[in-house]
């Protein structure tokens, strides 16, 4: 990764940091120090190059009225100079600002992109994935903007100012006081309409940020959205965001409009002063003709800046509100310090216990969901988890992958406590497969690949194989190369879930956690699965939310969950034998087997 050779954490390792977003952007800008160094030197020659056109113009012109033909063709020469000179600082300074610009975006593109994938699943169950999309999109690139022009020119302008200024000074000095008091007064506009602009900067990123959401929702569900016939409902949401986004943008323009306004309407009225004046003092043979128009050529440099300082101020004022947005993710608080190596496989990492000690847990929301919950797993056993809808099962698989912390208890894996652990080594242990597949855009090569990065194909179709994936992946003209969609649109609910299956396989972790599919499928289609897990239970510890009798039935032992607390344990037949919760669950599933059997 030598392009992105920027240290990936933010200084603040998720401590909200008291620094201001200015000082937090200059942090990620001065890693791009040679970069602004390259600017600096082009902005340098630039400055000189427009003084020099200056002095060019009143040399020109006075030669011209004074009919000096030999000064006048020396001039001719120096001008092509200026011109070549000109040119070539204009493609170096364009060239560097979109360079560092189009650098920093990527800088932070992929700084916010590695803490997103460090932190922990509480986060994103707070926030929306389709918004948090948009600070890695259109926020970034309003701080890119920022930081390459933006930037640059804020620091030319004044710089550019005083320089003319001083050279101002030297033509006629009475006539530089005078207009040099008008100049600044623009700071003063963008002073006013600074703050509202970035407030209101802020909140359009919002805005957008909650209806690229909505739209996310909206499109990846649209078969829903088709047989609910919730086209106009949405459609009536989407207009009312976007004309909250509208109302947002048209205030923007409002207060960007009346900036410019005032700060040209004090450029204009500096200009038209300096050409009264200057032409009563050529009148009055106190300055040359030339002179005048070397004054108007520099008085624009001196007024401009802070006329178009105004403008400025306002992108990077909405910047900064992109900012904020940006480092609300930076801050936040990260699982792991550095993104975790896939841990499976490993020989040295047999599983031995597993040991749930007085376990307790709850959601932000502080209600427990779990309480004083304890059991013993040993090596090559199949645990089914069974219990009422919101008992707590996922909540169990979420506590054992590390993805929340147990509020009390402890969990032990090989008499060690998970806590004191790290997350790398013990998500390691485990496989998932979880009741809703989920895969990823791209290739069935890449999807059953992604449960071990060094597969080699051979694995790949063995895996395929075992999971009864590979003949309709084979049946396809692009076999093991065919890209499944989104999500894995273009496969049915059981192929999807043996392609999770084979991914599973692949990963060969020494413990399976498996929440069986709640969906019906064809008796083929469901005997090829349950074949396909078979294979992926073999020697392996296994733990499964159970929907199936079958599965029950075959555990080694059931944990029967009520409400976050072991209610009952043990084999299928001591479970029924005890008559309690167990017994009735299965009664109740049976009859309505049975009833569906007809
Ligand atoms: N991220 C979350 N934040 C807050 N509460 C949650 C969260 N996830 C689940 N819950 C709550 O925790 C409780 C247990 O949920 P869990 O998913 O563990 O149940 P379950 O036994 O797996 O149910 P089911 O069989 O229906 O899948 C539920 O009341 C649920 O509303």
């Amino acid at each position: 990764m030598k392009a992105n050779s920027v240290s990936l954490d933010h200084g603040v390792r998720g401590h909200p940091a008291k620094n201001s977003t200015a000082a937090k952007l200059a942090g990620i800008v001065s890693r791009r120090w040679l970069s602004y160094v390259g600017l600096f030197v082009v902005m340098a020659l630039g400055i000189g190059l427009d003084l020099g056109l200056a002095w060019y113009m009143m040399q020109i012109t006075d030669t011209a009225v004074l009919k000096e033909k030999k000064a006048f063709i020396d001039l001719i020469v120096i001008g092509l100079c200026i011109l070549l000179l000109s040119v070539t600082v204009n493609f170096f300074d364009s060239y560097l600002k979109s360079k560092v610009s189009n650098t920093l975006r990527n800088d932070l593109r992929i700084m916010t992109f590695h803490h997103m994938l460090r932190l922990p699943s509480s986060y994103f169950d707070k926030s929306h994935s389709g918004e948090l999309l948009t600070r890695l999109t259109s926020d970034n690139q309003a701080i890119g903007q920022a930081l390459g022009n933006t930037l640059m020119m804020l620091i030319r302008s004044p710089v550019m100012a005083v320089f003319s200024f001083i050279y101002l000074l030297s033509i006629y000095w009475p006539l530089a006081v005078v207009c040099g008091f008008i100049g600044p007064l623009t700071l003063l506009v963008g002073k006013v309409f600074g703050k509202a602009l970035r407030e209101n900067g802020k909140n359009v990123q919002d805005l957008v940020g909650k209806s690229t959401g909505f739209l996310q929702d909206v499109l990846s569900g649209n078969a829903v959205v088709k047989a609910f016939q919730l086209e106009q409902k949405f459609y009536g949401k989407y207009k009312a965001y976007s004309g909250r986004i509208l109302a947002r943008e048209t205030k923007a323009g409002t207060l960007n409009a009346t900036m410019q306004a005032a700060s040209n309407g004090i450029g204009v009225s500096s200009f038209i002063i300096a050409f009264v004046l200057g032409a009563y003092f050529v009148i009055n043979g106190k300055m040359t003709i030339g002179a005048l128009i070397a004054f108007i050529q520099l008085l624009n440099h001196v007024t401009w800046p802070f006329t178009g300082l105004a403008g400025l101020w306002g992108s990077l004022q909405n910047a900064l509100g992109s900012a904020d947005r940006i480092f609300e993710v930076l801050e936040q608080r990260v699982e792991h310090t550095r993104l975790p190596e896939s841990a499976a496989n490993k020989e040295d990492e047999r599983f031995v216990t597993l040991e749930l000690d007085g376990l307790g847990f709850g959601y932000d929301d502080g209600k427990k969901m779990i309480e004083n919950l304890s059991f013993t797993v040993e090596a090559g056993q199949m645990i089914a988890l069974v219990g009422p809808s919101g008992a707590g099962k996922t909540t169990l698989f979420k506590l054992l992958l590390g993805l929340y912390r147990p509020t009390s208890g402890q969990i032990r894996l090989n008499g060690q406590a998970t806590a004191s652990m790290g997350l790398d080594r013990l998500r390691g242990f485990f496989s998932l497969v979880p009741q809703e597949t989920y895969l990823f855009s791209g290739t069935f090569r890449e999807n059953i690949a992604d449960g071990r990065a060094d597969a080699t194909d051979e694995e790949i179709l063995a895996a395929a194989k075992h999971a009864h994936a590979y003949d309709f992946i084979m049946k396809l003209p692009e076999g093991l190369d065919t890209e499944i969609g989104e999500r894995g649109v273009k496969l049915s609910g059981g192929q999807k879930q043996r392609i999770a299956i084979a991914r599973a396989l692949l990963r060969n972790a020494p413990v399976l956690l498996l929440d069986e599919a709640t969906a019906a499928l064809d008796n083929k289609s469901e005997h090829l699965i349950q074949s396909a897990l078979e294979k992926l239970m073999t020697g392996r510890t296994t733990f499964v939310i159970a929907h199936r009798l079958s599965t029950v039935q075959r555990a080694d032992r059931i944990l029967v969950m009520d409400n976050g607390q072991l209610a009952e344990s043990g084999t299928h037949d001591e479970l029924l034998a005890a008559k309690g919760l167990y017994s009735r669950l299965y009664h109740m599933q049976f009859k309505t087997q049975a009833e569906e059997l007809g």
